[in-house]
């Protein structure tokens, strides 16, 4: 556990649990392969964690209260992920405790880095604890499922071949890796993208041993370059140094790159009116020993 925010973490005081990391994820490719019957999509993706992230601090109270303590823009408490996480497992398990979590955004919202998912899964990791309510990882999973698609791969906790709706999860091994990402200044709403008339909906099953970055693509990458033309620019500026891609249903993307240099030097090199940033991957979630 080498995460810089874990530096305070597991100290004295068992009433607050300060700098929890609630790391991002890449799609490292993302197809659509076939829809439920209540709207779902079915999905075949590759998730890579990432070495940045969003960090909380929950600090316990004993009346049962769950108090967001830090403001979140255009995201009202009673919408937050993180409260609706914390009620679910206090629901879920009859626990009488609560918490005070203040929640430090640094991921931009609706990128498909999986931020508000990434903060859920970091919460109920983090209450199971400070709560002492004992579920496994596998409960844990489940129930993060009730919040949304992608909030089970952050229980799961390493690089994962997704499959389901994205909560069938194998371990993926993949080398460490160093990539640049982009956000046009756009966000893209997932529900928007997956209701389009215009997604390709069919593309054949692939097994998890020939993912390749080069046969795989993002069958949502298409309805948003036409909706959002800024994520379309956002790739063709991109793809001048490496193959570039959107991660999830956007509006990030991204370029692996084959060092820390030419990541720094791409994300330097970004037009002003894009933000860019060179991450690291992290094949295993910084609160991992925690299940
Ligand atoms: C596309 C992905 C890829 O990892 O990531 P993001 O781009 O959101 O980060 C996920 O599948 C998103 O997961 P998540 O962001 O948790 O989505 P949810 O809240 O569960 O769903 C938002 C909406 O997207 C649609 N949706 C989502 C997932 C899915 N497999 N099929 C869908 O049709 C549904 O209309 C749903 O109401
Ligand atoms: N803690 C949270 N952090 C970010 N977004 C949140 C949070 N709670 C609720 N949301 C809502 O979820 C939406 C999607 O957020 P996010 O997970 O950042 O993007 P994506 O699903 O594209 O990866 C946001 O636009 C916001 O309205």
């Amino acid at each position: 556990m080498d995460h810089p925010a874990l530096s305070g973490l597991g100290t004295a005081d068992p009433r607050r649990l300060l700098g929890c990391p609630a790391p991002a994820k890449l799609n490292l490719f993302l197809h659509v392969v076939g829809r439920r019957a209540d709207g779902y999509h079915l999905l075949q993706t590759a998730f890579r964690l990432l070495d940045w992230g969003d960090t909380l601090d929950f600090t316990l109270r004993t009346d049962g209260e769950i108090r967001r303590t830090s403001d979140v823009a255009g995201v009202p408490a009673e919408h937050d992920l993180v409260v609706r996480a914390a009620r679910l497992l206090q629901a879920h398990t009859g626990c009488r405790l609560g918490a005070d979590i203040a929640l430090h955004k640094v991921l931009p919202m609706g990128g498909g880095l999986g931020g508000g998912s990434s903060d859920a899964a970091t919460t109920l990791i983090a209450l199971n604890r400070l709560w002492d309510t004992g579920l496994t990882r596998t409960e844990l999973q489940t129930l993060g499922l009730q919040l949304g698609a992608d909030v089970p791969v952050f229980i799961f906790g390493c690089d994962a071949f997704a499959e389901g709706v994205g909560e069938a999860l194998q371990p993926l091994e993949l080398p460490p890796a160093w990539y640049v990402i982009l956000s046009p200044g756009v966000s893209v709403p997932t529900a928007e993208i997956f209701c389009a008339e215009d997604l390709t909906r069919n593309t054949p099953l692939i097994k998890m041993a020939d993912f390749a970055a080069s046969t795989t693509r993002n069958d949502l990458q298409p309805v948003a370059c036409n909706r959002y033309p800024e994520v379309k620019s956002a790739i063709d500026w991109l793809a001048q140094f490496a193959p570039a891609r959107m991660t999830g249903s956007g509006a990030c993307v991204f370029a692996e790159v084959a060092s820390d240099d030419d990541a720094e030097r791409i994300a330097a090199s970004c037009p002003e009116r894009w933000a860019a940033w060179k991450v690291r991957s992290a094949s295993r979630h910084p609160l991992y020993e925690w299940l």
